[in-house]
């Protein structure tokens, strides 16, 4: 879900990767004034923090205090604690207030306004809560150097897994560069793996696979080693205009040379890439079936060979299409050995343009997984494919820790595994970290980023906050956890009697014996296993029963598989780390088009609530999960019921107005005395903006990803939770199914086919954008009465009538003032549904204010003709209108 201003990269690895630390200060005791985003924090008393277990290689040797910890320094933070404690003293009293003065218009709207501000208030002290106590840990890279006695072989092993679901919704070229990332980060070659998931099981993703093993192996792994090139996704490696960093390669000499011939077979691989999707149909149509097939009208898909593919087919066939379909697992490239291999000198021929005779040109392992696919079964999309993973990757190369990258997350930075390690081998916390998180963080959002998509707040404050208690929540992509961890074990600080490794049972993990020993076993790459037991832990069948998805693996039944799986790990005991680095650790793509965001937010919120109404309920979890954590898995996960309230707020309007038919004119006051609940209200309201701005200041944020972060919230609020929360009353009241998991399209940025950001601009109707649109048009309704109201002088009038005073009429314009307001935060909202015509804003505001006059226009028309005698005027309702949508402004409240 997130990317900061980038710092001017530093010369050394700790440079890399101390954002806090000039370049080559090692030692760190010096703060750097030169980067705004760190001016506010200092070192933290490291002493304070126990050292317990030992953590390291587990070879005897004491591990050094591989990362250093930062705290916001008191110039910010007593003055945001103070804030804080001042506002919440602020809503007490509001509270107070109210409950003295039971008076309204109506009663029974009071009440649920009365519990509103409640709600809001305790989900604003939730929230807020857990972000008194940020702090932020740099890894230092030198130091683990040292540690490792500059003897890359010691580094422990990963297992990384990428997901992809289908070559065309996830373009396949951005997953292809995900894997080239992986392939040539700097980490030893048989220090890592990487498992593929191909959720579609389609040839194209295997051949692809197939193309890019070739490419990596023999042009792109060894010239980004030789060059030290970053990032190692070629795609974003050669849009970057120009290498910003200096040189840090063996052979300055040779890199433009090299560049532009990598450059050009890169090109030619993209290509063959794009073949692909023509050359499978071609060959199955030539094809005579594969054999078994004649006579029958569907073309069996053929692999080279000429066999058929056992996956899905580009023409659906029993047994070989979506959902129904045999499971594969393929080594694409075979593990290498532990000793470094040189590679050939340049030749005159073609095939040796590069000269690699200095560079280690060994690739990692690399592996094709579709599991099986069967109809009855619940796959558990993203969820299940990771716990195959899971299970394969154990049986082939079982390395203590396991990564996982979304098909659209590249590696940004090759010194994020080892930044991960920093945490994972340190003496204070290492054993008893069961993940470390990394921000999420986004190419080809558009630059004023409407949509919020880079959650800045989310991942440079809220996350922050919970690394000061057990540690951030698990977001999904770009996380390292510790394998053991996700198999249901106990951290060694909650394991009284030390039995290190979990005792393995079919029970728990299934009927598998050969992977059942690989959990008790360690790291192990002796001999492949055989095909068939590789396939039996792919099969859908292999979790009947077992522990999988519950205790084990990654967590079934929630649309975020992510919070809940980390969720389950914290309630266990174990903590989690939060590691931003600097250039960033990962880059991946988001959805800039409105409705695809939404449908996003909905999963996310959806998935939040299913699991507050789940066995997951963090009001339900044992005394290993800390109180803050707590507190903040509570905000986490209940923060879509907000919508209720806000949706009753919504539709006040229409109630006002049936009341004044009644009661024959007069305003309407849903609480008296009314002028006093307006200074308050704008009081509490103030202060989260306030607080807002000390916050900005030690996140490091801009306005604008604060301001971003307000309008998203109430964009969501209006429409999103809403559906949200229908969904999980239709699912626990009448049993119907979840929210789902709808796969985020992803464009193809590249190639100028589309303009930039074309996406954008697409309007996609879907009926999730209509509740908004109501409470949009409510608003401009409710200011277009209020200005027809004093154009034909009804303000003056009532005043006269009513005895108005000064604070009256100024009550009623803040009324008004936060129909603007509102109006304001859906702004990015109207312009997703204005299409290309939100290219030109002032189009909007024309629009905006066009509406409002002609609601204007039409209220002081109909009050012509009451005025000629028709009645009573009810229209006094506006100005209650006004008032009625300020009760949705609590922004912020939510994670
Ligand atoms: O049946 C499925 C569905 C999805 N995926 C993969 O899941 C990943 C995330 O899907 P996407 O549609 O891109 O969702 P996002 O909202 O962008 O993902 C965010 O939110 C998810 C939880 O909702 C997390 O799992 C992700 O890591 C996080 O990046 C992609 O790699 C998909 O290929 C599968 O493997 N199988
Ligand atoms: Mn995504």
């Amino acid at each position: 879900m997130a990317p900061s201003s980038a710092a001017g990269r530093g010369g050394g690895n700790a440079g890399l990767a101390d954002p806090l630390l000039a370049a080559g200060d090692i030692d760190g005791a010096r703060q750097v004034g030169g980067d705004a985003k760190d001016k506010y924090w200092v070192p933290a008393e490291e002493e304070d923090e126990l050292i317990c277990h030992g953590g390291g290689l587990g070879d005897g040797r004491q591990p050094p205090l591989l990362y250093r910890t930062f705290r916001v320094s008191g110039v910010l933070l007593h003055p945001y604690r103070l804030l804080t404690l001042i506002r919440l003293i602020a809503v007490i009293l509001f509270l107070v207030w109210r409950m003295k003065h039971r008076s309204s218009d109506a009663m029974w709207l009071w009440w649920i306004s009365v519990a509103g501000d409640f709600w809001f208030g305790v989900t604003w002290l939730l929230n807020q809560a857990s972000k008194l106590n940020p702090i932020k840990r740099v890894p230092n890279l030198s130091l683990l150097k040292q540690y490792l006695d500059d003897d890359d072989r010691l580094l422990p092993a990963i297992d990384v897994f990428i997901n992809t679901v289908d070559p065309i919704d996830e373009p396949m070229l951005y997953t292809m560069n995900s894997v080239l990332s992986i392939l040539a980060t700097d980490y030893p070659a048989d220090r890592h793996a990487t498992y593929f998931s191909d959720d579609g099981a389609s040839l194209v993703h295997y051949e692809g696979l197939l193309e890019t093993a070739r490419f990596a192996a023999a042009v792109w792994v060894p010239f980004c080693r030789k060059h030290r090139v970053e990032p190692r996704a070629p795609e974003f490696y050669f849009a970057a205009a120009k290498a910003a960093g200096t040189y840090e390669g063996l052979a300055p000499e040779e890199f433009v040379g090299d560049r532009r011939i990598v450059r050009r077979e890169y090109e030619e691989f993209k290509a063959r890439l794009d073949a692909i999707f023509a050359v499978i149909p071609q060959r199955s149509e030539a094809g005579d079936g594969g054999g078994n097939d004649k006579g029958r009208s569907v073309k069996a898909t053929l692999m080279a060979d000429g066999t058929q593919w056992p996956g899905t087919w580009t023409e659906p066939a029993e047994n070989h299409k979506k959902g129904q379909h045999a499971g594969i697992v393929k080594v694409v490239l075979s593990h290498p050995n532990d000793e470094p291999q040189l590679g050939k000198p340049a030749s005159s021929e073609s095939d040796h343009a590069m000269d690699f005779s200095a560079v280690d040109i060994r690739v990692p392992m690399l592996v094709y997984i579709a599991r099986e696919k069967r109809p009855g079964y619940d796959h558990q999309k993203k969820a299940g494919a990771m716990n195959v993973q899971l299970r394969v990757s154990a049986l082939l190369t079982n390395a203590p820790f396991v990564i996982n990258f979304d098909g659209d997350h590249y590696i940004n930075n090759s010194q994020a595994f080892r930044a991960a390690m920093c945490f994972m081998l340190d003496a204070r916390h290492g054993d008893d970290t069961a993940f470390v998180q990394f921000p999420q963080r986004f190419d080809e959002v558009d630059p004023t980023d409407r949509y919020c998509n880079h959650n800045r707040v989310f991942f440079d404050a809220t996350l922050l906050g919970l690394n000061g208690v057990q540690g951030p929540s698990y977001v999904g992509t770009g996380c390292l956890f510790r394998r053991v961890a996700l198999y249901g074990t106990d951290p060694p600080r909650w394991r009284p009697n030390d039995d290190a490794k979990a005792i393995g049972c079919t029970a728990k993990y299934g009927n598998s014996m050969p992977f059942i020993s690989t959990i008790s076993s360690d790291c192990s790459i002796a001999s492949l296993p055989a095909m068939a037991e590789l396939e039996d832990v792919a099969k859908c069948a292999y979790e009947d029963g077992t522990d999988w998805g519950r205790d084990v693996g990654w967590v079934y039944d929630v649309a975020t598989e992510d919070v809940v799986t980390g969720f389950r790990l914290h309630r266990k005991g174990w903590r989690s780390m939060y590691c931003a680095m600097e250039p960033d650790a990962f880059r991946g793509t988001a959805p800039i088009n409105l409705t695809e965001r939404l449908y996003q937010i909905l999963r996310w919120s959806g998935g939040s609530l299913e699991m507050f109404f789940s066995r997951n309920c963090p009001l339900l979890a044992g005394r290993r999960l800390r109180a803050m954590q707590r507190v903040a898995y509570t905000n986490m996960t209940a923060y879509p019921v907000s919508a209720l309230f806000i949706v009753v707020y919504d539709l006040l309007p229409v109630v006002w107005l049936s009341y004044h038919h009644r009661r024959r004119g007069g305003e309407f006051h849903i609480q008296k005395p009314f002028p006093e609940y307006v200074a308050y209200l704008v009081a509490v309201i103030a202060m989260i903006e306030v607080i807002g701005v000390v916050e900005i200041k030690w996140a490091g944020l801009t306005m604008l990803d604060w301001w971003r972060n307000e309008q998203f919230y109430m964009i969501g609020a209006t429409g999103v939770y809403p559906t949200a929360v229908l969904h999980i009353l239709l699912k626990r009241v009448f049993g119907m199914k979840g929210v789902r998991f709808k796969l985020t399209a992803k464009q193809l940025a590249v190639g100028g086919a589309r303009e930039r950001f074309a996406e954008m601009y697409d309007v996609h109707w879907a009926p999730l954008l209509f509740p908004t649109m109501v409470v949009m048009a409510v608003n401009v309704v409710a200011i277009g009465a209020a200005t027809g109201k004093a154009v034909v002088g009804g303000w003056t009038a009532a005043q006269v009538a009513g005895g108005w005073t000064a604070v009256q009429i100024a009550g009623a314009l803040v009324g008004l003032l936060f129909n603007v307001w509102i109006l304001v935060l859906l702004y990015p909202f109207a312009l997703g549904i204005m299409g290309s015509w939100s290219k030109r804003p002032w189009a909007l505001l024309a629009l905006l204010v066009a509406a409002c006059a002609a609601v204007a226009a039409g209220f002081v028309a109909v009050h012509a003709v009451i005025a000629a005698g028709f009645g009573p005027s009810w229209l006094g309702w506006s100005r209650g209108a006004s008032v009625c949508v300020t009760a949705v402004l609590p922004s912020g409240w939510r994670v």
